[in-house]
């Protein structure tokens, strides 16, 4: 039931009674609803009428909710408990913008000497790689107080197509637009990142978002910018904002909360124009920003975002009388102290949310473990490192699916891994070997087909090039051997491949593949017909792949695929070596050398 009672401060006479009564027009049929009408109750009510005094008594006694001439509204879905405990967080845990944003300063030192080792190409641990995705989430939610939509949904598209904005002082800073947060504002939300944060959500672009799509082998159409170890869209980032916290044994900030904090700090000391720039940048509900009547431009967003950071290290709103490291020295004594009192499957759980056991997880160190499981880091540990091994040899036994491998095989499969601990015996591969009755080939096959026909090809985006016009690059890595993407377009005889090209102007991009099929029969791929019925919609990824005889690191080859029992002649670029992230896709067309200023 809503209920609805009237803020004692909007009534500027004593006599409440003459209260404006909207016109009853609604007629109900349900019986409840009749009755309730009958009794008045979807009238206004002065404050201090029987039936909403005794409402705010409930509210402020049993609820605890001292300031309920606050609430407008009150649904069966928030529950006591949620009530509370959204209350006792807005009113207890953090006070002031300094506070919301105390994980990002404890968590910092950690985060620059993994961002460090990246940038210094030095390998990194999944703790490492995963503390690193924590703090840029926490960084947009609690700094940049960006819901968890936001961040959950915000795509790579979205992060390729930031844009550059610089200030008036001649900072250099980005935006990047995000449209489907399924927030509850219709805005586009806007992220600023100023030149330092930029570089860091491209050190995780470039160095750990590569890493957890390894762990994934299926598509996703839009794919997300934030990613799990699993290479999925991450779940929940408020989850994580709880996690990371937990790491550093501070109380949880959520967005929410930080927004709400730093909003009652802008109306306390903001201008009008400051309060407009702040709205813009929250990307608050429309009303709101109506009433500014201004649009969000890329400068105003980054200005809104300036006053933010200002909010955020104001030094009156810190309470802090010792320097920062001592802080953080005093947290992680506290985490240390506060693991001890975990029991083991408490632990245990804690455990394995930090440190998710994944094939290619590296072992994790002992201060981690302790920081985390206290004094049942050995037990904790134990059961994650049977887990991964038997992860790991499951992933072995799976390079075999027909046929039971040599002891040499399977022991050079395994050093290929380069796994340099709990390491698969081949003992163990052998033991536990079965036939997979072909049914893995079969599912490549099958995935590979999906990938054809929906052409959501992941790890690749098209972009312009001076000379060359449009070229494809990775978002990820590819391994030597693996399937990157097929040669698109319509299937022609080699005849009528020829006479296209014919008709084609010399200076005209070519977009023709010729190939031999199995029976040694010329064939052609025309990708110059575009759309191609099949993808009316789509700019197929292939047609885009430029020439290089030199610094070609692809290959097609012909591939024929079953599908309903039809059989498809499919091109398919295959890596030739592996390939890293942020590298054009190059394969050789067999031109002569005149072509393409030498690189034929
Ligand atoms: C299959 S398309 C490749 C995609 C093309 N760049 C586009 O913008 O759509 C082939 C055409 O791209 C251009 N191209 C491919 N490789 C090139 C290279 N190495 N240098 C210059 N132009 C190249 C040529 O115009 C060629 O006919």
């Amino acid at each position: 039931m809503q209920m609805q009672m009237l803020n004692q401060t909007n009534n500027t006479e004593d006599d409440q009674s003459a209260l404006y009564q909207p016109p009853m027009n609604q007629s109900w049929d349900n019986k409840l609803r009749k009755a309730m009408q009958m009794s008045g109750l979807y009238q206004k009510h002065p404050l201090d009428c029987d039936l909403l005094a005794g409402f705010a008594k409930y509210l402020r006694d049993d609820h605890n909710i001292p300031n309920f001439k606050q609430e407008k509204s009150m649904s069966k879905q928030v529950s006591q408990e949620i009530t509370r405990k959204r209350y006792t967080q807005m009113m207890t845990v953090a006070k002031t913008p300094k506070e919301c944003v105390a994980v990002l300063e404890v968590a910092k030192k950690d985060f620059l000497g993994v961002i460090g080792k990246a940038m210094s190409e030095e390998s990194l641990d999944e703790p490492e790689q995963l503390l690193m995705l924590y703090y840029l989430e926490s960084l947009l939610m609690l700094k940049h107080l960006q819901r968890a939509g936001v961040v959950k949904n915000m795509t790579l598209n979205e992060w390729l197509s930031r844009k550059e904005c610089i200030l008036p002082n001649g900072e250099k800073w980005t935006v990047i637009g995000v449209k489907q947060h399924k927030t509850a504002t219709q805005q586009l939300a806007t992220v600023s990142l100023d030149e330092e944060e930029d570089a860091w959500l491209d050190t995780y672009y470039r160095h750990v978002r590569p890493a957890f799509l390894k762990n994934c082998d299926d598509v996703e159409e839009d794919e997300r910018f934030f990613i799990s170890t699993a290479g999925r869209a991450i779940y929940n980032p408020s989850n994580d904002l709880q996690r990371f916290h937990a790491k550093y044994k501070l109380p949880n900030i959520t967005s929410q909360v930080a927004r709400h904090i730093f909003e009652t700090h802008t109306k306390a000391n903001f201008t009008d124009a400051e309060k407009a720039l702040y709205a813009d940048y929250l990307a608050h509900t429309t009303a709101t920003s109506d009433r500014h009547y201004r649009m969000k431009t890329p400068l105003n967003v980054c200005m809104g975002m300036k006053l933010i950071s200002k909010v955020a290290m104001s030094s009156e709103s810190d309470n802090e009388t010792a320097g920062p490291s001592s802080a953080s020295t005093r947290c992680r004594t506290r985490a240390l102290s506060s693991s001890q009192t975990l029991d083991e499957a408490q632990a245990l759980n804690l455990f394995y949310q930090s440190f998710p056991v994944t094939i290619d997880g590296q072992s994790i160190k002992k201060k981690d473990r302790l920081l985390i499981a206290g004094r049942h880091e050995r037990h904790c540990y134990d059961k994650w490192r049977n887990q991964q091994e038997k992860m790991r040899r499951d992933y072995v036994i799976a390079h075999f699916p027909r046929r039971e491998p040599t002891a040499r095989k399977a022991e050079k499969y395994i050093k290929r891994q380069n796994w340099e601990k709990n390491k698969v015996k081949v003992e163990d591969v052998l033991r536990y070997w079965q036939p997979s009755t072909n049914i893995d080939t079969k599912n490549e096959n099958k995935a590979i087909m999906k990938l054809v026909k929906s052409q959501k090809w992941k790890g690749l985006y098209i972009s312009n090039d001076p000379v060359k016009g449009r070229k494809v690059m990775t978002t990820r890595k590819f391994a030597e051997g693996e399937v990157v993407c097929d040669y698109h377009g319509l299937p022609l005889s080699g005849k009528q491949g020829k006479e296209l090209l014919a008709a084609t102007d010399e200076d005209e991009m070519g977009y023709l593949y010729f190939y031999k099929d199995v029976s040694g029969k010329t064939c052609c791929i025309d990708a110059k017909t575009v759309p191609c019925p099949c993808h009316p919609e789509k700019d197929t990824i292939g047609r885009r792949i430029n020439h290089s005889r030199k610094r070609s690191n692809i290959k097609g080859q012909l591939q024929q695929l079953e599908e309903d029992g039809k059989v498809w002649n499919v091109i398919l670029f295959i890596a030739q070596r592996d390939i890293p992230v942020q590298e054009e896709l190059l394969f050789d067309y067999g031109v002569s050398r005149k072509y393409f200023g030498g690189e034929g």
